[in-house]
């Protein structure tokens, strides 16, 4: 069993997410809120801790600056609303961080600097070249670029992302409810907290409504498709009310704050979360229920003969699904044969697969080593 204070003694690098909801006050940002958190930030970096800091707030931020009353609807106009607010909120926190001899740094990424190995690797050396000085690095996403298909959608996502990649220990969300609750608690005063969530069932979905405060981008329900995120890649998740004084504090002296996710057994490591979350799988591979059985508990790799369906054109290398007989995702990989050579094998055994095609440059069709797990049946 997965023991929560563990996970929080342990945790050697830690992502925190705060909402807008929390940073932001009726006439701009909640200064003492950023200061609060700040402060405790930094408690946790000079206990020994790499923090990695997920901001939102620049469109907040920017709406009061610029003294509008409600959001814009145009495109532009909300980019060029956050471009105004991410200056305020990044000059709030480098005055705080800069009393206690520290730095900070400004990081705004969109989806495709993550989707593009090569730009991700790039990131993922400054990030880490930022904690090596000690420099609290603050991402957000890059709203001036970022439109639509491009965008994270929201920073639930972004902060389980940064998680993921950078192979951090632990999530911390911080938000203005405490944590997960049976019913929206702004709507519904009998809502009671949920301590613990083992495994997001559509019942856990069914709680969490898509609508967010006032000032929010995703609600409850992207913060729980961040926590499937983290719990399949083996990683805790917590959200916590981010206004609560020492929330972080707290947390991480043992105290049973918020909903905590319970992370799944097998961590995924960076490069595999990368292939599972980043990469547009191009096909799919349907396994009889044998390779289904290997490939999700005995961690083998998928071999020809188990393959009984292989759906859409791809070439070699190319991200593929993997599901069972029943359609239920099994996991990502990266396929070492063309989608029309893997009609001509599959159901054979590997000493066929160079009389069928002429050539064998492997046994597998999709190596372990290039195999991400996602579904969230127990794995050994
Ligand atoms: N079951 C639920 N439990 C807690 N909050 C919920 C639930 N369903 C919907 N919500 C709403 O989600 C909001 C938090 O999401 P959001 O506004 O996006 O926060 P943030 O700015 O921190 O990302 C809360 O203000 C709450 O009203
Ligand atoms: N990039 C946006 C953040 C949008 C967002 O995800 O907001 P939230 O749901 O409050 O975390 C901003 O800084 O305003």
């Amino acid at each position: 069993m997965t023991d929560r204070s563990q996970c929080f003694a342990k945790a050697r690098r830690v992502v925190v997410k705060v909402g807008s909801n929390v940073l932001t006050a009726s006439r701009g940002l909640n200064v003492d809120v950023l200061r609060s958190i700040s402060q405790q930030i930094h408690g946790l970096m000079e206990g020994g801790r790499e923090v990695i800091l997920v901001s939102s707030g620049a469109m907040a931020a920017g709406m009061r600056r610029l003294e509008l009353a409600s959001r814009p609807v145009e495109i532009p106009k909300r980019q060029a609303t956050a471009a105004v607010g991410q200056a305020g909120l990044i000059m709030e926190y480098e005055q705080v961080f800069e009393t206690f001899g520290k730095s900070v740094a400004q990081v705004l990424l969109t989806q495709e600097d993550l989707s593009n190995r090569r730009r991700f690797l790039n990131a993922r050396n400054t990030l880490n070249t930022l904690i090596d000085w000690g420099v609290l690095p603050i991402i957000n996403e890059n709203d001036t670029v970022a439109v639509e298909e491009i965008k994270f959608g929201d920073n639930d996502n972004l902060s389980a992302m940064i998680t993921l990649l950078m192979d951090a220990d632990i999530l911390i969300n911080l938000t203005d409810m405490d944590g997960l609750f049976t019913k929206d608690p702004r709507t519904s005063s009998d809502a009671e907290l949920i301590p613990e969530v083992r495994s997001i069932t559509k019942k856990i979905e069914a709680l969490a409504g898509d609508i967010p405060g006032a000032l929010g981008t995703g609600g409850m329900g992207s913060k729980l498709r961040a926590a499937k995120k983290t719990m399949v890649a083996g990683i805790p998740m917590v959200i916590a009310r981010g206004t609560r004084p020492e929330v972080l504090t707290d947390l991480f002296a043992g105290k049973d704050l918020g909903t905590f996710f319970v992370p799944g057994t097998v961590r995924l490591r960076s490069r595999k979360c990368w292939i599972a979350f980043n990469l547009k799988p191009k096909g799919q591979l349907v396994l009889d229920s044998g390779a289904s059985e290997a490939v999700l508990r005995r961690g083998k790799s998928l071999l020809p003969g188990g393959i009984v369906g292989v759906e859409g054109e791809f070439s070699m290398g190319a991200p593929v699904r993997l599901t069972d007989s029943r359609g239920h995702e099994i996991g990502v990989g990266l396929c070492n044969y063309a989608s029309a050579d893997v009609r001509r094998i599959m159901g054979l055994k590997t000493a066929q697969i160079r009389e069928a095609l002429g050539y064998k440059p492997y046994d597998e069709v999709v190596h372990r080593d290039n195999l991400a797990i996602t579904s969230d049946e127990k794995q050994p």
